[in-house]
């Protein structure tokens, strides 16, 4: 039987708020040793630990997990802030294992697992580092990590706070960074297979970047080594390769399957299996809709679309082709990384280039309310106003107008007199190519217009969403420049 971890719901480190740590983490990067590794890992005395936590109180908590609790620890007289995550662990008696066994993961503990596998594979920027360890009285081993500040990617997507959510662009990089370090792992020799990759375990260093952590679970060579294939399956539900059955299915595409289901979670807000919904499983919901081509039902809600709606086809497909249940048609973590370097490539242009256009659009908004405020109507054909200044309306009746009302810039617009649903935008774009008009979304008339100005043209074709005065909302954008 293989082992499964649940979800626990995990408290967020407070860092954020709390000025005592924030004067600790100051004194910890100036003789930070977050970009760089210390040499070796250290052994520390029991009680220095039980010091550095002030005796694991529920001050020093940052959350616990199936194995044990985690714990913020000051040591070397502030210069350096860890994470200690205390385990209890029951060696196999000989009535459910072999007195024989020499080497099956059975045998030593998750954190004993963990320190033998962080100390061999290290990564000063894309893994939460090992820093040492120490043992209780009752010979159970705590474990010394680099202590990341800013929770888990967990809390960060589905914490019901008041923090919004991470948009489009941090997600993406979270992911990146995700899978450039499950890539390090697989390519490291021999090769690392985590076989718990999830959004808990993905934990956020000081400057934000996300990193992968616990490595309880992880195996350490190939997969035909004895070690490896003497160990029963193991992950957490709804992250677990359905191929993985016997010991012996074991392979990093196992770990593809997971990071496929966190790409989903990342790009949907929901959790891997939620009972709210039907079906629970996120794999299970996204993927008929990925089949019939309904890419944007998968955004979450709370984000909308990327500005580059193009970009959620290319994640989504991306995401069911590591979620395959054929093991061997999923792509390696090489060809993850590399897709998702191209799309971060296109949103960061779709993005610059929103912001040039988005420039020369307010630009074109003052001279057009000058326009309307002036003469209370339209002259040039540039601008129109929905609902607010009607032809014949002047002066301050019509400033108070417009400033009351939605008003959409509207030149040369065509095909207002539907409404166009993003998906069938992103089909437009598909079909017409970019750079064919830029679309303009009729606030009031809920219609959609295109503009189609020349000097945007060249900027492709731009959808945006004009709200109330003086406040543009992009809603997509895509963009051969
Ligand atoms: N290095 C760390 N720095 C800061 N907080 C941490 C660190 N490691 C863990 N935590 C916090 O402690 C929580 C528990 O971590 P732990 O790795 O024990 O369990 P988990 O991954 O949440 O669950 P499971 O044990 O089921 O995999 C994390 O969700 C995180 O909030």
């Amino acid at each position: 039987m293989g082992y499964l971890s649940c979800n626990a719901k995990c408290a967020i480190a407070t860092c954020q708020c709390d000025p005592q740590i924030n004067r600790d983490l100051k004194k910890h990067r100036k003789t930070s040793t977050h970009h760089k590794l210390p040499p070796e890992i250290r052994e520390f005395q029991y009680s220095d630990l039980v010091a550095a936590t002030n005796g694991f109180s529920p001050d020093s908590f940052l959350g616990k997990g199936s194995h044990g609790s985690v714990y913020r620890a000051t040591l070397d007289g502030g210069n350096l802030i860890a994470a200690v995550k205390t385990t209890k662990f029951k060696k196999p008696t000989a009535t459910n294992h072999s007195p024989n066994c020499t080497g099956c993961s059975k045998c030593s503990s998750p954190a004993e697992n963990e320190i033998e596998i962080l100390s061999r594979v290290r990564s000063p920027r894309r893994l939460v580092n090992l820093i040492g360890f120490s043992t209780d009285s009752n010979h159970n081993k705590l474990i010394v990590v680099q202590y990341m500040p800013n929770g888990s990617l967990y809390d960060l997507l589905h914490s019901t706070s008041s923090t919004p959510p991470p948009g489009w662009t941090p997600r993406l990089r979270f992911a990146l960074q995700v899978a450039k370090a499950v890539h390090t792992l697989h390519s490291s020799n021999p090769p690392v297979i985590h076989r718990d990759i999830k959004s808990s375990n993905v934990l956020m260093d000081e400057d934000w970047n996300a990193r992968l952590g616990d490595f309880g679970l992880a195996l350490r060579g190939h997969v035909e080594d004895v070690r490896v294939k003497s160990t029963p399956p193991a992950g957490t539900l709804g992250y677990l390769d359905p191929c993985y059955l016997a010991p012996g299915d074991l392979s990093a595409k196992s770990d593809v399957f997971s990071f496929g289901i966190l790409l989903l979670e990342m790009m949907s807000g929901r959790n891997a299996i939620d009972v709210k919904y039907s079906p629970p499983s996120v794999v299970e919901w996204a993927v008929p809709l990925i089949k019939r081509g309904e890419f944007l039902g998968i955004c979450d809600p709370r984000i909308g679309t990327p500005s580059d709606p193009t970009v959620i086809e290319e994640l989504t497909v991306l995401a069911a082709r590591c979620v395959r249940s054929t093991a061997e048609k999923r792509p390696l973590m090489e060809e993850v990384v590399e897709c998702l370097k191209e799309v971060r490539k296109r949103i960061e242009a779709s993005r610059a280039v929103w912001k040039s256009v988005k420039r020369r659009v307010l630009r074109r908004w003052e001279v057009s309310e000058e326009v309307v405020v002036k003469g209370g109507k339209r002259r040039n054909g540039k601008v129109s106003s929905v609902g607010g200044v009607e032809e014949g309306t002047s002066g301050e009746e019509g400033r108070n107008n417009y400033r009351n009302h939605e008003v959409v810039m509207r030149t040369r617009s065509i095909g207002c007199d539907r409404e166009m649903k993003m998906e069938e935008y992103s089909k437009f774009v598909r079909r017409n190519g970019y750079g064919s008009s830029v679309g303009v979304r009729l606030n009031k008339s809920r219609s959609m217009g295109f503009l189609q100005t020349p000097s945007l043209l060249h900027y492709g074709a731009i959808l945006f969403e004009v709200g109330r005065v003086g406040e543009i909302r992009e809603t997509g954008i895509s963009v051969i420049v």
